[in-house]
């Protein structure tokens, strides 16, 4: 068990050093990395994750690439530009609602990129009530230029349908999705037109693809910002999904000041090619003493090893 420290270039969702576990088994390495705040209940799917790509690997792929977004932290516009139009991928994610006041920030980003790619999603991660999601969201549509979804607008699932009848916007969910307790009632409920999903909080990529038959809604695949270790699995599911209508969150790579691999998962013209298994983590990001003595606890008390 090996446990890594990576900064991050920018910081995001308040993170400003991403850490974890790499295991090893007979298929392969896995990632462990819940978010420091998450409880070892809800960790545990972490930890399935971590399992399924040691000890079995995943499904066959029915794609050899998957085509992803770039990923646009709250940067300025001119920042937010540059990230965009280097990326080489034509559908970018603008983060949103960094702080409250952060409404022409949030439209002066979405222009700005908007001028360097054809195609705009938003992500909010839940910061909006019913009416600021609303009047957000048609301003943010018109700065796009017709936005192609806004992810997790408000927190609750009959708020995300309160503001999907309100606006000519498709709403995803994430947090509802990979948060709750059940993961379907998103569907039942109306409350979105597509689901994001991430195997790491859901219990690995047969599951994840459980999920997204029994939902019935078009399905975005989306990191957790793990290494290219966990990333692997996250395409790995992208790629044995039955089908992909949008691009996938998976651009994640260029928030990490590195990675753990030399063979690591980054895009090229906008696809991620599928790998064959996880790649080896032949770069050495240990982390400090103290902190890779935290992980090994939470990993004994998870996995109940
Ligand atoms: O979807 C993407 O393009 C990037 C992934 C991303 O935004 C993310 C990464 C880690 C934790 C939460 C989120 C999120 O979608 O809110
Ligand atoms: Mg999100």
């Amino acid at each position: 068990m090996r446990v890594y420290a990576i900064p991050l270039r920018t910081r995001f969702r308040g993170i400003t050093v991403r850490e974890g576990v790499l295991i090893e088994g007979p298929a392969g390495w896995g990632e462990f990395c819940p978010f420091p705040e998450y409880d070892d209940r809800e960790s545990a799917a972490w930890w399935a994750t971590a399992v399924e790509a040691a000890e079995v690997g995943w499904p066959s792929p029915v794609r050899a690439s998957v085509p992803v977004n770039c990923i646009v932290p709250a940067v300025g516009p001119e920042r937010a530009y540059e990230i965009a139009a280097a990326s080489g991928c034509a559908t970018a994610k603008v983060k949103v609602a960094d702080h409250p006041d952060s409404a022409a920030e949030d439209l002066a980003r979405v222009e700005a990129v908007r001028a360097a790619v054809p195609t705009v999603r938003v992500d909010a991660n839940a910061a909006w009530d019913v009416d600021t999601a609303v009047a957000r969201i048609r301003a943010l549509d018109r700065a796009a230029q017709g936005l192609e979804y806004v992810e997790q607008p408000c927190r609750t699932v009959a708020e995300l349908a309160a503001v999907r009848r309100r606006v000519n916007v498709r709403i995803a969910a994430d947090e509802s999705i990979r948060r709750a307790a059940d993961p379907l009632r998103v569907a039942v409920a109306g409350a979105a037109d597509v689901a994001v999903l991430k195997c790491a909080p859901l219990g690995g990529v047969r599951r994840a693809l459980e999920v997204a038959e029994a939902c019935g809604l078009p399905c975005v695949v989306s990191s957790a910002l793990e290494t290219s270790v966990g990333l692997a699995a996250e395409v790995a599911l992208a790629a044995a999904l039955p089908s992909l209508d949008f691009a996938c969150g998976l651009a994640t790579l260029a928030l990490l000041d590195g990675d753990v691999t030399s063979t690591p998962l980054t895009p090229v013209d906008g696809r991620i090619a599928v790998p064959g298994r996880s790649p080896l983590p032949d770069v050495e990001r240990q982390a400090p003493q103290a902190r890779a003595a935290w992980w090994r606890e939470r990993v004994g008390r998870v996995s109940g090893r």
